[in-house]
């Protein structure tokens, strides 16, 4: 059986899967579309092997999963897609309305600590479809995340107070931020090592392709998009794909953080596969 890799459906992905069209590597894999909770959860249910998931995700199962070295969806500073959009200053927020969008769990997480632990406000959170203005009709500042956030900030709310949350994050930590991990399963790693260094090193390349080429990775990205394909190179040039050691330091400090404000049980260890 070939292996079942899941692939986030967000243009922040494209330069990863880029690389892989161009090799025609598709052949030798499934690849199954979705957004990273759902993926998390085809992850758990065994429909998947390996999969890009949120990185709070991992905290909270990872006794089933190992990760890819290498590989994951990080910031070091600005990040350009995950927003907060406030109607007000960002510390006029204590026991406001916040709508939290439902597609991401890592940024939900992250922006309650950032409130809480640097601003010291308390709002009132509620989940949310990632509709900018259907949010703000009920709350005073929404979060959105991916596709959803760089139209939203493309379309320039020049009436809202935005706030980057990788931006913030470094501001107050000095660390990068990691998004999205590859968490691959225990039982199918354990099997499977040969096969899984080689899709390691296909999207590894598939990446160092894609950001040499990130011009037509832009144009081609953007081709359904309002924006050009200037946002989009911007964009890809400010995300980090690599899970270095200064990533894994800003992780656990997110796990610490997030453990700190009762969103997570436990600080995970990071337990990464040795191909
Ligand atoms: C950078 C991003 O990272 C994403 C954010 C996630 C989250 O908040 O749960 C999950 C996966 C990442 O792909 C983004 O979508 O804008």
């Amino acid at each position: 059986m070939r292996p079942r890799v899941g692939h986030i459906q967000f243009i922040n992905c494209f330069p990863l899967f880029y690389g892989l069209i161009e090799k025609k590597f598709l052949l030798e894999i499934d690849l199954i579309k979705g957004n990273p909770s759902d993926l998390n959860r085809m992850l758990q249910e065994n429909l998947l092997d390996l999969a890009p998931i949120p990185s709070i995700a991992y905290a909270r199962n990872y006794w089933d999963y190992v990760l890819m070295p290498d590989i994951s969806v990080s910031c070091d500073g600005e990040v350009k897609s995950i927003f907060f959009f406030s109607k007000v200053p960002i510390n006029e927020l204590h026991q406001k309305k916040v709508a939290l969008t439902n597609t991401s769990a890592t940024s939900q997480a992250l922006l309650r600590v950032i409130l809480a632990r640097y601003y010291n406000i308390m709002p009132e959170y509620f989940s949310s479809a990632p509709e900018l203005g259907a949010m703000l009709m009920e709350a005073d500042a929404a979060l959105l995340i991916g596709d959803d956030a760089l139209r939203a900030r493309y379309k320039n709310q020049d009436r809202l107070y935005i706030y980057d949350l990788g931006e913030e994050w470094k501001k107050f930590t000095g660390l990068p931020m990691v998004f999205a991990l590859w968490a691959i399963r225990k039982d199918f790693a354990s099997k499977n090592l040969e096969q899984l260094k080689i899709i390691k090193e296909t999207f590894t390349e598939s990446i160092k392709f894609s950001l040499e080429n990130v011009q037509d990775v832009a144009k081609k990205a953007s081709q359904w998009e309002d924006f050009g394909a200037d946002y989009l190179v911007d964009y890809f040039r400010c995300l980090r794909f690599d899970f270095d050691s200064s990533k894994q330091e800003g992780l656990l400090e997110y796990y610490r953080q997030a453990k700190n404000q009762g969103l997570l049980d436990e600080v995970p260890p990071l337990e990464i596969l040795g191909i």
